[in-house]
């Protein structure tokens, strides 16, 4: 019976029993031998403390309320709330009420520390030299991998404060439930087998009952882990996400010069930060269950089976581990590399058919379905070839694992737990119990039965979590594939960021991005180029393209500036540069501070419509609230839209709060007048329009112009059409020379400009003179081409339908006056032109 009992309660809850009691004799004995006056100052103390945290409580609970009203009220008229610390608190509609959510930014203090992990990564990870990391470092389990999975975690978990610990550590704290659950199962499935082959029926009944409360315990604790993964997951992706949205949306337009100057990451950002970041983190979250979990239950289970079992087996175990790890690393297929490739390749396929959507009704024009069709196919079948292959080296592993970890370990575990069975001075515990047992035969029996369900139980569990450590190998490589790809990403941001393109001790290319010289003024009065070469950068760490040698000028408000030349000879970039998304690679840039009002605005070639209401169009950049900040209403909205020429929108549309996929909706004018209405309301001192007018009408065009310059906004255009040089005071031309790289600044309306105009109109005379010798010559070819000649040398009469000679005469001559007429039509025109050019 003694020993029965010592069986029945097991070491762990007597570990746990002991434990309390300790505890609660230890308060106990302190409290008898407390003064009472220090009794009575702890009642008091703490009957303070409930009062105050009630009251606490209560204020608490009256401020949410207060502002759940407020913020429904918010919720109607503006939604978000910008605060003084740089975060943005938003109301979200949440059940009944309103739910209130503060969005943090990262704070630009935490990017400098991170960079030093970023783009500093330690020689010995062998990513880089230990000044730029290299993307190229292969994707394994391998220091590489623990620097970058260390890296982000820091970003993942900042603090140890931070809601992210929290979860991990009750994530923890139910895995370590589970394990001594299992513990537990394990004793009493031993148990009831027992009591049923003794036959004790009401043992058997209430060891029964016991197992069904468990097993409801059990079921909410393998329900709670399942949820606390999933939140640690979207934990941490959130964390990311707005990390790297932080990085990546900011003023140094990050955004631009990932793709378009850096190219670390390719073009595809958008599927690191989707479903890349996705990957990682579900990857990283269930790591912690499937590596830590198994871990706990190794060294629990172990603990038992070594003491049930005795040191043989526990060595037995021990080296059956190693061994088997050692087979399945060195046999495992390359899992990391194998899955950052496959990440690369969906990227690829993802943004051709994102390329497809942005471009449906271009390539419809041109009917070019199969032909993108083969494009989509061909990356299709790359991606497919690649999965197929991983699927291969997938068949040959799997069938690998599943011998060793499913057969051979059950095989294993049941010579293991025959040992105090047959060797019962090498058994352990079970041995002892089985030489204690030998008198008796039917309760050695049962006492056997009883080890070894227990024991066979706690063998399955340990194979199920060496499995699962040992299937966790390839999470891990797995792992590591997402692992360096988000972070690539994230060092590529912080590269771009800092502009940390010195490579040490290296020749830098001219024009390259490590070869930036110039410099920009951001706060002048103007727009200024000293001694600045128009260059087209190329993908780092190749120089760009000089397009210019050296361009130098000055405009001030008030003098508006027209940019022309060809197609392609450097217009737009000189737009780039001035915006900041092309380098200043020599001289100085002058421009004014601010993007919008009292500052500067751009207006691309390609005209942009975001999501959002017809008001969104209008007043972009600018978001609803922007709009209330400065006081302006719909009604002012309304007489920019009438100004732009587009005053119909708003009734045709539906409203101004009308959400539709503009791009679509609005014709090529209307998308530039959409432009204009954009410079209207924001009403900058500078405005650079590049190619704004080339679908507007003429006489629109004109209004346009006039209203920005009535407006005060001083305006820099770059176009093609000489038409647009009336609005502007100076006219630079680009692409002079002979190889197309000089350029000219004048005034437009100069003694030079109009020399030029009269030489032209010179010319047209000269050539209007010659229209008497053009007449008769004419003449003379038709008559030539009338005749019909047969063989001999004779000509035929013309047909009765051809005309008669006079007839034609008298036509020729029409014709001559319509010549002479057009003559002076476009003699007058010149002269009109002329006139408003002096003027
Ligand atoms: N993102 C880029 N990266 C590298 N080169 C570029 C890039 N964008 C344009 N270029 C190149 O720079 C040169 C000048 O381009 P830009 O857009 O300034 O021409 P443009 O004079 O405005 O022509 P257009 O009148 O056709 O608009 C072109 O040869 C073009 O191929």
């Amino acid at each position: 019976m003694a020993a029965q009992s010592t069986l029945r309660h097991s070491a762990a809850e007597e570990a746990i029993a002991a434990f309390i009691d300790k505890y609660s004799n230890l308060v106990r004995t302190k409290l008898r031998n407390t003064s009472r006056t220090t009794r009575l100052l702890a009642t008091l103390s703490l009957a303070i403390s409930i009062i105050a945290g009630a009251a606490g409580g209560r204020r608490w609970w009256k401020k949410r309320r207060e502002e759940r009203e407020q913020g429904r009220k918010l919720v109607r008229t503006n939604s978000s709330l910008f605060n003084k610390d740089g975060s943005r608190t938003i109301y979200v509609p949440y059940k009944d009420g309103t739910s209130k959510v503060v969005i943090q930014n990262t704070k630009p203090m935490t990017f400098d520390a991170h960079r030093r992990l970023f783009l500093n990564p330690p020689r010995v990870s062998g990513l880089g030299d230990g000044t730029v990391p290299s993307a190229q470092t292969k994707p394994g389990l391998n220091l590489a991998f623990l620097h970058q999975f260390l890296s982000l975690m820091s970003i993942m978990i900042p603090r140890w404060s931070s809601k992210e610990a929290g979860l991990l550590l009750s994530h923890g704290m139910f895995l370590l439930l589970r394990t001594y659950l299992s513990l537990v199962v394990a004793r009493l499935d031993g148990e009831i087998v027992r009591d049923l082959v003794a036959g004790q029926g009401k043992n058997f009944i209430w060891g029964l009952i016991k197992w069904c409360g468990l097993g409801g315990f059990a079921s909410y604790t393998n329900a709670m882990i399942k949820f606390l993964e999933s939140k640690v997951s979207i934990a941490f992706r959130t964390r990311l996400t707005r990390y790297i949205h932080d990085l990546y949306l900011n003023d140094n337009l990050n955004y631009y010069k990932l793709s378009n100057l850096d190219g670390g990451v390719g073009q595809g950002a958008d599927q690191f930060i989707t479903q890349d970041l996705t990957l990682f983190c579900a990857a990283a979250a269930n790591l912690y269950s499937s590596l830590g979990k198994p871990f706990v239950d190794l060294c629990v289970f172990n603990y038992q089976l070594y003491r049930s079992l005795g040191p043989l087996a526990f060595m037995g175990l021990t080296s059956n581990y190693f061994l088997t790890a050692s087979i399945l690393r060195r046999l495992s297929p390359p899992f990391g590399k194998l899955k950052a490739v496959e990440g690369r390749k969906e990227g690829d396929f993802r943004s051709l058919h994102a390329r497809l959507i942005a471009n449906a009704e271009e390539v419809a024009f041109y009917g070019g379905a199969d032909m993108e069709k083969q494009f989509l196919n061909k990356e299709f079948k790359s991606l497919k070839s690649w999965m197929e292959g991983i699927y291969m080296l997938k068949i040959r592993y799997n069938m690998l694992e599943d011998f060793v970890l499913k057969y051979s370990w059950s095989a294993y575990g049941y010579l293991l737990s025959s040992l105090p069975v047959f060797l019962p001075a090498w058994g352990g515990q079970g041995g002892q119990q089985e030489m204690a047992q030998r008198s008796g035969k039917g309760g050695r029996e049962r006492g056997r039965m009883k080890s070894f369900i227990t024991n066979k139980r706690l063998m399955l569990s340990l194979a199920d979590a060496g499995g699962r450590m040992m299937y966790s190998i390839k999470d891990l490589s797995e792992l590591a594939g997402y692992t360096s790809r988000v972070y690539t990403l994230i060092s590529t941001l912080h590269r771009v960021h800092a502009n940390a393109y010195h490579l040490r001790g290296q020749q830098s290319e001219l024009y390259s991005l490590s070869d930036v010289q110039g410099t920009i003024q951001k706060g002048f009065d103007g727009v200024r180029f000293e001694n600045v070469p128009v260059v087209a950068p190329s993908l780092w760490p190749q120089g760009g393209e000089e397009l210019l040698e050296s361009l130098s000028m000055v405009i001030r408000r008030g003098e508006h500036l027209l940019i022309s030349g060809s197609n392609g000879v450097g217009k737009s970039a000189i737009a780039r540069i001035l915006a900041g998304l092309w380098p200043v690679y020599r001289g100085l840039v002058s421009r004014p501070k601010d993007i919008g009002q009292d500052g500067i605005m751009f207006l691309p070639q390609r005209p942009y419509l975001s999501i959002g209401t017809l008001r969104d169009q209008v007043i972009y950049p600018d978001g609803h609230g922007d709009m209330r900040e400065k006081r302006k209403t719909e009604d002012d909205l309304k007489r920019i839209l009438e100004e732009a020429r587009l005053g119909y929108l708003p009734d045709r549309e539906g409203g101004w709060d009308t959400r539709k996929e503009w791009k679509d909706v609005l014709s090529g004018g209307e998308k530039q007048r959409m432009g204009f209405a954009r410079v209207l309301y924001h009403e900058p001192h500078y405005a650079i329009i590049d190619e704004g007018t080339s679908a507007v009408s003429s006489d629109v065009e004109g209004h346009l112009y006039e209203t920005c310059k009535e407006k005060g906004i001083t305006l820099i255009t770059i176009s093609t059409r000489a038409s647009l040089k009336r609005y502007h005071t100076f006219n630079l031309i680009l692409g002079g020379g002979e190889n197309g790289d000089e350029w000219e600044f004048e005034r437009i309306g100069t003694e030079r400009e109009k020399l030029q105009v009269e030489k032209e109109l010179q010319d047209l005379r000269e050539r209007l003179a010659q229209v008497e010798t053009w007449k008769a010559r004419k003449d003379e070819i038709e008559r030539e081409l009338a005749q019909v000649w047969v063989d001999g040398g004779d000509s035929l009469n013309p047909p009765p339908y051809v005309e008669s000679k006079e007839d034609k005469g008298e036509e020729v001559e029409e014709k001559g006056k319509d010549v002479v007429t057009m003559g002076e039509e476009t003699q007058q025109v010149q002269a009109e032109e002329v006139d408003t050019k002096e003027e």
